[in-house]
């Protein structure tokens, strides 16, 4: 049990070697800390046996004291009133709407707002967190979403700069995902009971739908940190889902059960150093044996996430002709000879283990061919919706994070003798990124709704356009917000860690979204062609 301080106890230990502080009524011992305290120890000796929460509050984010509370914090002062948690005080009489999937039109008296969640900061969480009324949310969403922010707020957050600097997230926290059903919810499709035995705590496997999935992402993305993002379903959420729908069987019953625990690890390998974007262009080869037992596979893979700590790569090979009708999908394991892997130094998501890989003469199973010979084109094409989809919803969580960080310094930070908030430029920074954060939110839940509705099949011809158009519209966003951000930030975005942590880091982070999952400029020619494609189909007149 914590200590209980009075104000003159924590007096007497004002000393540079006995030095208590007070923050947010809490008392630290600082002792040994003040010599390691990266602001240097002299300005804490100057608070020594004082309450600095206002100092405190100035330099740093709330968020450093989940760090160090267990190794500094050595009681409380009489009378503190106990922290408020994640969930903000409720305002209003609001209810959940009732678990039975999605509400529909038909039953406008059941989407009552929900119960508010969050800092309430405004737009700095999705309208439905702040008690909007939506048709899409039941109260296993709420219990997702409390769920997660619980787990990320503990034991993700506090590290993520210290992971993203050493360039690795722990292997333990991928296991988490695992034990916790996070990794099985994230593949697009119905929870796959069949593979494994894990759920997920707060939602029954059966009800679980395209908003659980968009929750758990976005979740996740609230670190502020690709590198963080990509570490743990960077590789997985493209690598695995050609798999779970085009394997056969008896490879499925191998290896998902250790891939859905968290245990193994997977990745997309398809780009190449000269085929991106234009994916009908790779070179990669695979021979088949004149046995017809093997394929031989030689080429270079570049950019893989993933790609360092995979077990399974998910790979797109020529197995034929020129063009999309001679590529195949195969499954290539770590452990056969002549596969290597050298990690990539690039500008951002560090953590997420970018990768070279190398096929020489790499011997694999027929039985690892996902779909058929020659039609890898069509498993690659089903993937895309929902890597897009995931893309962008961590780029509008990353664009909120930006928006959010800014608009709580620029409540603090002041200028001129004003908060930053009074300077009407830079409240029109804030206007102008959170009105792109919602309108891309919204579309977002519209497209999510549809996939619910249509299915893959159904989601895939019909809605490729219009998730084009959503990627072009969430990466332009983020590249905005980062920007705009940083300027308010202005020098804590321009160096490492602190304050600006989460802002410096997503501005090195953008590319990574702009470039990967088809470019910008594809996006955008896509979000018309296809579009047009489809509507010549369902009778378009021009
Ligand atoms: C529990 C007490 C404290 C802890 C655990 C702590 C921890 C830290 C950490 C980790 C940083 C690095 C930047 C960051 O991550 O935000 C930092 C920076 C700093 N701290 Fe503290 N600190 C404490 C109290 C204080 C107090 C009371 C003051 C002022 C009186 C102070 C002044 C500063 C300053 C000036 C910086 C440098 C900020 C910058 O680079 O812009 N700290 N502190």
């Amino acid at each position: 049990m914590a200590k209980v301080f009075s104000v003159d106890e924590v007096k007497a230990h004002s000393k540079p070697d006995d030095l208590y502080i007070i923050v947010h009524g809490d008392v630290y011992d600082l002792t040994q800390f003040k010599n390691e305290h990266p602001g240097g120890k002299k300005i804490l000796e100057r608070v020594a046996g004082k309450d600095a929460t206002v100092q405190f509050q100035k330099y740093h984010k709330d968020s450093v004291l989940d760090k160090y509370r267990g190794k500094l914090q050595v009681g409380s002062l009489e009378g503190k009133a106990p922290a408020p948690k994640a969930e903000a005080p409720k305002p209003a009489p609001v209810v959940a709407a009732p678990a039975k999937s999605v509400v529909s039109s038909a039953k406008k008296e059941e989407s009552v707002a929900l119960e508010p969640f969050g800092d309430m900061i405004p737009y700095g969480d999705p309208a439905w967190y702040q008690s909007y009324h939506s048709p899409y949310y039941n109260e296993t969403h709420v219990a997702l979403r409390k769920e997660i922010r619980e787990w990320i707020t503990s034991e993700i957050e506090p590290y993520v700069t210290e992971w993203d600097e050493a360039r690795h997230v722990p292997d333990t926290i991928f296991k988490q995902m695992g034990q916790r059903g996070y990794l099985a919810g994230l593949l697009g499709v119905k929870f796959p009971v069949e593979y494994t035995d894990r759920r997920v705590a707060s939602v029954p496997a059966e009800q679980w739908d395209h908003f659980h999935e968009l929750i758990l992402t976005d979740e996740l993305s609230r670190t502020g940190s690709g590198g963080f993002v990509w570490s743990q379903i960077g590789g997985y959420g493209i690598g695995l889902p050609p798999v779970i729908r085009f394997a056969q069987e008896p490879l499925k019953q191998r290896i998902l059960p250790g891939l859905l625990a968290g245990e193994k690890r997977i990745c997309l390998a398809i780009t190449e150093p000269d085929a991106g974007s234009d994916v009908a262009n790779l070179t990669c080869e695979a021979k088949l044996t004149e046995d017809g037992k093997h394929y031989i596979v030689n080429g270079e893979k570049k950019w893989i996430t993933n790609g360092i700590w995979a077990d399974y790569f998910t790979t797109a090979v020529r197995t034929g002709g020129p063009g999309m009708g001679g590529v195949s999908v195969l499954l290539i394991e770590k452990t056969s000879p002549g596969v290597s892997v050298r990690k990539m130094d690039c500008q951002g998501v560090w953590s997420s283990g970018t990768t070279y890989i190398t096929f020489e003469d790499v011997k694999v199973p027929v039985e690892n061919l996902v779909g058929k010979e020659n039609q890898g084109f069509k498993v690659i094409m089903t993937n895309f919706n929902h890597e897009r989809l995931g893309i962008v919803i961590q780029c509008n969580r990353f664009s909120r994070v930006l928006y959010e960080e800014s608009m709580k310094y620029a409540n603090k930070r002041k200028t001129f003798g004003k908060k930053l908030v009074e300077h009407p430029v830079i409240r029109m920074k804030l206007a102008q990124m959170a009105r792109q954060v919602e309108a891309c939110h919204n579309w977002l839940e519209n497209i999510v709704y549809q996939c619910e509705k249509m299915g893959t099949t159904e989601s895939m011809l019909r809605l490729g356009g219009a998730i084009a158009g959503l990627k072009a519209q969430a990466t332009t966003t983020f590249e905005f917000c980062a920007r705009e951000a940083a300027q308010i930030f202005g020098g804590l975005a321009y160096t490492r860690g602190g304050q600006g942590a989460k802002v410096e880091r997503l501005y090195r982070d953008v590319k990574a979204y702009m470039i990967p999952g088809g470019s910008l400029e594809i996006m955008e020619d896509l979000s018309i062609r296809q579009a047009m494609r489809v509507h010549k189909a369902l009778g378009m007149k021009l």
